[in-house]
């Protein structure tokens, strides 16, 4: 029984030591790009009532979510997405003065998702929304928040990859699929199934031009050039705009000297239906899932009563600092951490030492020293790269950890 109660559930864990102080030290470093950006913070509750995450708002399915019941019978919901929190708050509280808004949060989203892959089931996300924007130069923005982002977190092997939902929502119109046909397509698009995409065309009555479009789609991904290719195969107006509205990103991102880390992938699909726009994900190697997600929302706030066209993105926490791990990036933490120690007797003296060094700015660990302690390794362990040790008689030495790891006493 005992044992039973130190295990978690399937798909939630601990975090501690240095991986906890890891994950805090990237939010810290991510949330200051953020903030550089002009973002300001927000905060929404952990759970919000049901109808903040329906289907027709878009999100998650509603087989997914982690549903409960309050006193009064109303239908709660754990989060399993942070933007529709962000649209229904904004929506409340943001006059048309305020916009644009630029907004940044950190938090975690819970999705009941099968367990058989080992997927988590609760995640942190640290993103940022722009509200009330409807222009290129805003989709530009975030997608350089995106990347300097990923470059802050110490990747410099990354693409983030664009698509524009509108280019195949155009596409699906002009087909006239019905729903499942569309679901169908979908599906083969996204496991980018070209054989597959074509055998379902051949009984349906596509035209020529729009079948080859769709059978192109699975591998229309790569550098701006495949905007032009993609181009030259149609003449559906959304599937132009779209295009067009994709080279005046690569533009944007351009001036921000920025356009080394996109490409295009006009087969990129979401299952979010709340996206109108672009859309884009973060990759690196040593993950096959992204972890950057994002894109253009312009119906969602008008779901709580205001409209606004927004972007945003989220960095997928858990999953970049894996990746980070795998890739053996190594975040230098800005803490200046310390052990002081004293013999029995030496309390008071230990005592005003740490609270001086901690003025200087110091992290300071206090150690009372019991008999057959091996400080140096406790140090050590601790990452702790210097040692006040205050001796009985009356000394005070000091140690410092060298380069390769030893210690060395400093005069
Ligand atoms: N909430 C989206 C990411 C996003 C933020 N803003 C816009 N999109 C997700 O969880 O995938």
């Amino acid at each position: 029984m005992k044992h039973k109660l130190l295990h978690t559930p399937e798909g939630v864990r601990d975090i501690y030591n240095d991986e906890c102080e890891r994950k805090l030290n990237l939010q810290d470093r991510l949330r200051k790009v953020l903030k550089s950006y002009g973002c300001r913070d927000i905060e929404t509750p952990t759970f919000e009532f049901f109808d903040v995450f329906s289907k027709e708002v878009g999100t998650v399915s509603s087989k997914e979510l982690y549903k409960f019941f309050d006193r009064e019978g109303n239908t709660l919901v754990l989060r399993p997405d942070i933007t529709p929190s962000i649209a229904r708050a904004a929506a409340k509280y943001f006059e048309e003065d305020d916009m644009p808004a630029r907004l940044c949060y950190t938090g975690n989203t819970f999705i009941n998702n099968s367990s058989y892959q080992g997927r988590l089931k609760e995640t942190t996300q640290l993103g940022a929304e722009l509200i009330g924007d409807n222009s290129p130069q805003a989709d530009g923005e975030i997608i350089a928040m995106v990347i300097d982002s990923l470059l802050c977190a110490g990747l410099t092997e990354f693409q983030v990859s664009v698509g524009h939902v509108d280019f195949y929502k155009s596409l699906f119109l002009e087909a006239g699929f019905n729903e499942e046909q569309e679901e169908t397509l979908r599906e083969l698009i996204s496991n980018k199934n070209n054989f597959g995409v074509e055998e379902f065309l051949e009984n349906l009555p596509v035209s020529r031009e729009l079948s080859a479009l769709f059978a192109k789609l699975p591998s229309l991904f790569g550098s701006a050039v495949i905007l032009d290719e993609a181009e030259a195969m149609t003449s559906n107006e959304g599937a132009i705009k779209a295009i067009t509205r994709l080279r005046e990103i690569y533009r944007i991102v351009s001036a921000y000297g920025l356009e080394r880390y996109i490409s295009f992938d006009l087969g990129m699909l979401n299952k979010y239906m709340y996206y109108t726009g672009v859309i884009f994900r973060g990759y690196t190697f040593g993950t096959g899932d992204a972890v950057i997600k994002g894109g253009r929302y312009d119906r969602l706030l008008g779901h709580f009563g205001k409209e606004a066209p927004s972007i945003g993105f989220v960095v997928m926490v858990d999953q970049l600092l894996n990746t980070l791990s795998r890739q053996k990036i190594n975040l230098p933490s800005e803490e200046n951490k310390v052990l002081v120690c004293c013999e029995p007797g030496l309390e008071m003296d230990s005592v005003a030492l740490s609270k001086k060094l901690r003025q200087e700015g110091m992290s300071v660990t206090l150690l009372s020293l019991a008999e057959g302690r091996d400080i140096f390794s406790f140090a050590a362990r601790n990452h702790l790269t210097r040692i006040w040790h205050l001796c009985k008689d009356g000394r005070t030495v000091c140690s410092r950890m060298t380069e390769v790891g030893t210690w060395e006493e400093e005069k």
